[in-house]
């Protein structure tokens, strides 16, 4: 079964996001883009939001986001239950996000990397995976706490 992710940007990150969907479509990975798709100005959270529900309902197996540093988007889509967004600058950290957070979006700053340590930050969270054991009781935490947090 091929994997489906979904990208999200604003006009910061938009420019990556093209050059992202491209490596996923090499790679036959299945991509829902939910825009935006022109460097005119947009809000980032409107894009984060966008991808975080496509991850939590099922329709996508996982998420990239990308605006210009990748901060504000990130925190928009960890505001959605269930979201563990991950903003990296490195593949060593997009490899130990998958392995110890097993983050299922990926968030990267396209005014911050060049297109190939993006590209390699996406292969390397794509190839890793999570680890389970003690890295699962800390997830657990974080799921407790947004549940205590939304009551
Ligand atoms: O990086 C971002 C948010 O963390 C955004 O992509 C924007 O670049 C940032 O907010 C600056 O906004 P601008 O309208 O592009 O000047």
């Amino acid at each position: 079964m091929t994997m489906k992710i979904a990208l999200g940007s604003d006009h910061g990150g938009v420019a990556l996001k093209q050059v992202l969907i491209q490596f996923l479509q090499e790679r036959d990975i299945e991509v829902a883009d939910a825009g935006t798709n022109s460097d005119e100005s947009v809000d980032y959270p409107d894009f984060g939001e966008r991808v975080a529900l496509l991850v939590v309902h099922g329709e996508a197996d996982a998420g990239i986001v990308v605006c210009g540093t990748g901060i504000g988007i990130s925190i928009a889509a960890n505001k959605v239950p269930g979201i563990r967004a991950a903003l990296v600058t490195s593949p060593e950290m997009a490899r130990l996000a998958k392995e110890h957070n097993n983050a299922n979006v990926l968030a990267l700053g396209g005014r911050i990397l060049d297109d190939a340590t993006a590209t390699a930050c996406v292969a390397a969270w794509l190839d890793a995976s999570f680890e389970g054991g003690r890295h699962q009781r800390r997830l657990d935490r974080i799921t407790a706490l947004e549940e205590k947090s939304c009551r």
